[in-house]
């Protein structure tokens, strides 16, 4: 699919949203959140460009990943799961301090979400990060007011690359396979939209574990969403 006659007048008449990476650039809370943890923990801090490659899979992860201070982590030995739930503790904690204090809404996002809600799409956030930080990160940013819905990595049993996530805010907003579209930084949002049957549009300025965007099959990659208007 081209970029040209992407976004109509009447098409997409929904638009999820992955948060971190698409709308917000929240890896300096991030970082931040883990680097006091890995303090805590005694450990050596990993500082942003590091952090930034492990975001995209949800906070336990991004926690597993920090223990293991790479993004391929083991499964954690059993004796290593009461460190981890220790280490998980601290950083939800410390990010439900530190979230939204340093994070920045991208260029092109208010732009392109006003265009969309203008003719009448219905949007909607569908991420992987904790739902307890999604809503208060989206006020923050003076964001919130645009959504309709937002599903967090632990509001279903499954999060992104699963397609449940997707296909639930989708029937909610009353979308269809053929009117939906889903927009994110990372290859969890693009399997997940490929897995749903729904068209995506990958941004390349956000995280995806530090990989290109743009071989991962994608309907369109963009550097900015005003690139959709
Ligand atoms: O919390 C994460 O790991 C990433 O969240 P995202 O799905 O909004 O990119
Ligand atoms: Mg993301």
């Amino acid at each position: 699919m081209s970029l040209t006659g992407l976004f109509s007048p009447r098409w997409p008449g929904v638009a999820l949203f992955d948060l971190d990476g698409t709308l917000v650039d929240s890896a300096p809370d991030l970082a931040a959140a883990v680097d006091q943890m890995l303090e805590q923990l005694g450990r050596s801090t990993a500082g942003i460009n590091q952090v930034r490659q492990w975001v995209g899979n949800g906070a336990s992860v991004l926690v597993r990943r920090a223990l293991a201070g790479q993004t391929d982590w083991e499964p954690a030995r059993p004796q290593d799961e009461a460190l981890f739930k220790d280490a998980l503790a601290i950083f939800y904690h410390a990010y439900g301090q530190i979230n939204g204090r340093h994070s920045i809404v991208y260029d092109g996002v208010e732009a392109c979400l006003g265009r969309l809600a203008e003719h009448g799409c219905k949007l909607g956030v569908v991420t992987n990060k904790p739902e307890q930080f999604v809503a208060p990160l989206l006020e923050q940013m003076g964001l919130d007011h645009w959504f309709d819905i937002s599903i967090g990595g632990d509001t279903l049993p499954v999060k992104k690359p699963d397609p449940t996530p997707l296909l639930h805010a989708m029937e909610a907003l009353g979308g269809t396979r053929g009117t939906t579209v889903m927009v994110g930084d990372s290859a969890a949002d693009i399997n997940a939209a490929l897995a749903a049957g729904v068209p995506c549009v990958a941004v390349r300025y956000g995280y995806n574990f530090g990989q290109p965007v743009d071989a991962l099959g994608a309907d369109a990659v963009v550097d900015s969403l005003a690139e959709l208007l």
